[in-house]
């Protein structure tokens, strides 16, 4: 069937430093909380997709890990798992925070776009973080760096410009089928959800007492017959004094972050939610493939 039906559907992948925003452009597209939000850098682990529909389009989303050079087999295994989103996909969301300078983070991300052949939109996030004469100065800066097929200045925060954004990748989008049904925002399982959700809670309270030392997997989840949702997550850590913080005094931090978690996959999941959280001491839980199979952050074999 070739017939020309005007409809328009792909994937694109976002892709930036940590903390340009990726996660908080994609909830506001999409109206809803499919990927985590913290001000604290590389959050996001987990490919999540997000479905965006308009008139005549579908735009399939990628929401990438923070890309930076790897230091640890976790981080490895993360940086390529975002490189093979990018074999994919239709389109490449370079998204940049307007009030970081532009640096070799960047350069970076833009060396490993260097040889696909797929478009790339460069989103300049965080607009009202700037005063607007200062735009002009960054968007020349940044085309000199590489050949963008649009530049697009955005606030995810105030909304600005946004309709403008999903017009310009609609441009870029071949003509092709709906890939997914209207009602359906994210096909990221719930149980991953759950555990991002524990995890972005135990950031918070732990501010940067032991960021990226926590690693959160949800070993059960179930629904019982009455309708609630059990989930028991274990929490990896890689020494006993992190063990400790995460504990808190009396128990007190672990009770809290469970409280909130609870709370808000209350809100997402519909369903009363009994949240069992167990903290282990891993050393080394970065480097053990194992551990890092089980996370789904690598294939299992
Ligand atoms: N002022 C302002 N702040 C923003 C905007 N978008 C995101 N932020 C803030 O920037 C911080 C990082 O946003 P995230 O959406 O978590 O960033 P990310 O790119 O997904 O981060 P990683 O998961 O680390 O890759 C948060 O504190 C957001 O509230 C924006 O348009 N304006």
């Amino acid at each position: 069937m070739t017939e020309n039906t005007g409809f328009r559907s792909g994937f694109a992948a976002l892709v930036g430093r940590p903390n340009v925003g990726k996660s908080t452009l994609l909830n506001a597209l999409l109206g809803e909380k499919v990927s985590i939000v913290s001000s604290h850098a590389q959050t996001t682990r987990n490919k999540i997709t997000g479905v965006w529909n308009g008139d005549n389009a579908q735009v399939v989303f990628l929401d990438t890990p923070g890309m930076h050079k790897p230091q640890s087999k976790l981080g490895e295994a993360i940086r390529q798992s975002t490189i093979d989103a990018l074999e994919e996909v239709d389109l490449i969301v370079f998204l940049c925070a307007i009030d970081d300078p532009v640096g070799a983070g960047d350069r970076y991300i833009l060396s490993l776009l260097e040889n696909r052949k797929v478009p790339v939109i460069l989103v300049l996030s965080k607009i009202d973080l700037i005063p607007k004469e200062q735009l002009l100065l960054k968007i020349a800066q940044y085309s000199r760096l590489y050949d963008f097929a649009d530049i697009v200045p955005i606030s995810a925060k105030t909304g600005d410009n946004l309709d403008e954004l999903m017009n310009t990748i609609k441009k870029y989008l071949p003509e092709g089928p709906k890939y997914f049904p209207d009602d359906m925002v994210t096909d990221q399982p719930e149980r991953n959800i759950a555990q991002e959700v524990v995890r972005e809670k135990l950031l918070i309270r732990t501010r940067d007492e032991v960021p990226h030392a926590i690693g959160v997997y949800s070993e059960e989840f179930r629904e019982e017959e009455d309708g609630r949702i059990y989930i028991r997550c274990t929490i990896y850590v890689e020494r006993p004094t992190q063990k400790g913080i995460i504990i808190g005094k009396n128990g007190s931090l672990l009770k809290a972050a469970k409280k909130d978690a609870t709370r808000e996959l209350k809100k997402i999941l519909g369903a009363p939610v009994d949240l069992d959280l167990w903290v282990k001491v891993s050393k080394d839980w970065k480097n053990k493939d194992y551990i890092l199979r089980e996370l789904g952050y690598k294939e299992h074999k």
